[in-house]
Formats: structure tokens, sequence, C-alpha cells
């Protein structure tokens, strides 16, 4: 079993080192571990935020482990060297298409949810996005206009974009609630129109999940509003990017949701992904042990599960994860002063104990 381990910049090494800790713990046979540097470190040592080396260990491994990539110092540099280049490369180069972020409610912790406790009560959706589309991946540029300087971004999709995404959605809410909302706009853009007839057609080969649309505009309020009537949303690259950060206040913190990215590439043990917590670098608590390491430890279990095949250890992860989520034993995301270390520790010391 081959992971490449890519910590990044920012909390990224800080929050990575800690899920290294609970993979070694688990004492996996046969295990290695490759490391490898992307953004803005990788920028500074190599001359790009995506080396070639560490997209061809990715390529080799079985799974990647991705940290956050970000670094305020690089904003200004041209947007290929700019280390979010990086993660955009690898979802793209590595044609992972599906990204599974899941967010659930912990007992316990209702109380730091941005929402009142009993709307939180009840959380317990999975948002899958499409990851390689969208207007992240048109073309772009600038351009003299009569306002001045003007920027441009192109959206689209086309139909096999959405079919394979829709699949993704669709079978994963077979496995659970059986119900799916498709988020788009297409009251106004034409590649939400073509995204919602795309999924409706598709949604004839799933005649036992609950099909209904939503507009972004409204989904966005009504996961303030009652978060608890989602099961499955399914939408493209930005909306997704979106949503599930709002989610994630909504369970309490950026710093518990993770996710998995995935194609079509079939390994011995699964299929191939590459696992991150959604926030990103968090420059603002960067070397300061503040990190909430729980997102990027859940990524490992979704690792486990998705690439390695190994679901009673991704399992025994998430179970831990919950008795230190409801324990007293809080970084500064929710409400304490456990650090980045602590938290770590008493996940492992939660798992020594979990069967
Ligand atoms: N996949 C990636 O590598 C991503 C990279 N980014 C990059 O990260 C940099 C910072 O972006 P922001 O918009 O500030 O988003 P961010 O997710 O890094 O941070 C947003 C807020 O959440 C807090 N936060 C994030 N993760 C946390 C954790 N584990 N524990 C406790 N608090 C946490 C931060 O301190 C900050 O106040 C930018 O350069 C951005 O482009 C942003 C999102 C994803
Ligand atoms: C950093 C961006 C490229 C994307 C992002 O915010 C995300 O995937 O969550
Ligand atoms: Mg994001």
């Amino acid at each position: 079993m081959k992971i490449a381990i890519f910590p990044g910049d920012g909390i990224g090494p800080e929050v990575i080192a800690e899920a290294k800790r609970v993979l070694e713990a688990l004492s996996l046979p046969q295990l290695s571990l490759f490391e490898g540097d992307v953004g803005g470190i990788a920028y500074r040592r190599h001359g790009m935020p995506l080396p070639q080396e560490t997209l061809e260990m990715a390529r080799a491994a079985d799974a990647a482990l991705f940290g956050a990539v970000g670094d305020p110092a690089c904003d200004e540099l041209p947007r290929e060297h700019r280390p979010e280049q990086a993660i955009l490369s690898l979802r793209s180069e590595l044609g992972l298409f599906a990204n599974l972020r899941p967010a659930a409610g912990y007992p316990g912790l209702e109380d730091m949810s941005s929402l009142k406790p009993e709307v939180a009560r009840g959380i317990d959706l999975l948002v899958v996005r499409e990851l390689n589309g969208d207007v992240y991946f048109g073309e772009k540029g600038e351009r003299a206009g009569e306002g001045g300087r003007e920027g441009w971004d192109a959206m689209s999709y086309n139909e096999t974009e959405v079919r394979r995404i829709a699949h993704i959605g669709f079978q994963a809410a077979q496995k659970r609630r059986k119900r799916l909302t498709s988020v788009d706009k297409a009251n106004v853009l034409e590649t939400s129109r073509i995204w919602r007839e795309t999924v409706i057609e598709v949604a004839r080969e799933y005649p036992d999940v609950q099909l209904d649309h939503m507009y972004v505009d409204n989904a966005a309020m009504q996961m303030v509003r009652s978060p608890g009537q989602f099961d499955v949303i399914l939408t493209g690259n930005l909306f997704g990017d979106i949503l599930s950060d709002q989610a994630s206040a909504c369970v309490g913190s950026i710093g518990l949701l993770a996710s998995a990215s995935l194609g079509e590439r079939r390994t011995e043990f699964g299929t191939f992904g590459l696992y991150e917590p959604i926030h990103g670098s968090a420059p603002d608590i960067a070397g300061e042990g503040k990190a909430n390491p729980v997102a990027a430890i859940l990524s490992l279990a979704m690792l486990l599960r998705h690439s390695l095949g190994r679901e009673s250890d991704a399992g025994r992860i998430e179970r831990a994860v919950a008795q230190v989520v409801a324990s007293d034993v809080r970084g500064a995301d929710l409400g304490g002063t456990a650090s980045t270390g602590e938290i770590g520790d008493a996940v492992l010391g939660a798992l020594a104990a979990v069967s």
C-alpha cells in the first residue's frame, strides 16, 4: 500500500502531522509513505507549485493525503505559480472529478454550531461536488473594457461531465436516505440549464431516489434554516465549494470536515483518491498550534475506506474522533484551549480504546 503525503502550506503540515500519527498507530502491513512538496513551499523549493515529481508520486500511489495550499506571500504571483494551482492541477491531472464532502453533526457539539442547537441537530448530509469543470477550469483572462480592466472566467458544463457526477450522487443517495437535491442556478445560467436537464435524465435510472432541485441562493438559505432536510446535495464546483464551507459552520467548525476526491483509476485495494480537509492553509493561525486536526484525521479515515478497502480502520478512527469531539478536548475553533497536538493525543488515546 503506497500513500503519497502532501502537507503543503500554513496549517497543512500541522494537521497532516497528526493524521500521520494516527496512520502510524494503525500499524498497517506493507505500508509505504512518500512525501512531496505542493503549494507555496514547492514554489520556493522548485519554482513551481506542483513539481513533476510530486505529480508522479501521486500517480504511483494508491492514495494521496493532502493538507492545504495557500500563502499570502504568493498572492501577487502570476496565476500559474500561485500555490492554489497545485491542488487544481492535481484534481485535473489525476481526473478526480468527484468530491465527496460529508457534514454530520456530533451529539454534544450542537452548542458550537452557528445555528440554534435544535436547528443544528440532525445535520447529516453529503455534498457531492463536481471537481474538474465549471468556472474554476474554464478559460479566463483580462481584457480592456470601457470600465477599465475587465476580468472574465468562462463557466460551462457539458452533458458528459454532468452525467458522470450525477451517477456518483445518485449512487451515494442509494446508500443513504435516498434523497438527492441538485443545486444549480437554472433560472439564470445556461450552464445550470444543461446541468438540470441532464440530472433529470440520469434520475430515470434511479427510481428509488427522490430527486428535487433547488436554486443555489435558496439552498444557502435552507442550509441555515433547516439543514436537516438535506441528504445528498449534488452540485457543481463553485456552488459545492461555497455550500460545504457553509455546512461546516452549521456543524461547528471548518476544522471538522473532511473530503475525498475520486476519479476512475482503480488500485489493488479500491479507487485511487486524494483526501484533504475542506479548509485551506489558514494563514491567520498557522504556526500557533491552534489548528483543529480532526478534518485531516477524518480525511485519513476516508482514504482508508475508499482507496485501501479498510472499512474497519476507517470506522475506528471515526468513532475515536466522535468521542474526542464530544469531550471537553476542544481547540480554539470550538471554544476550547486544546492545541493541535493535544487533540491528536486525545484521538490516539480514544483509538486505543475503541474496537
Ligand atoms: N484545498 C486547499 O488547499 C484550499 C486552500 N485555500 C487557500 O488557503 C488560504 C486561506 O484561505 P481562507 O479563505 O482563509 O480559508 P481557510 O479555510 O484557510 O480559513 C478560513 C477560516 O477558518 C479557520 N480555519 C481553517 N481551518 C481550520 C482548522 N483546521 N482549525 C481551526 N480553524 C481553521 C481559519 O483560521 C480562518 O479563520 C488561501 O490561500 C486559499 O486560497 C482555501 C481553501 C482550500
Ligand atoms: C483553493 C481552491 C482551489 C478550492 C477550494 O477552496 C476548495 O476546494 O475547497
Ligand atoms: Mg473551499
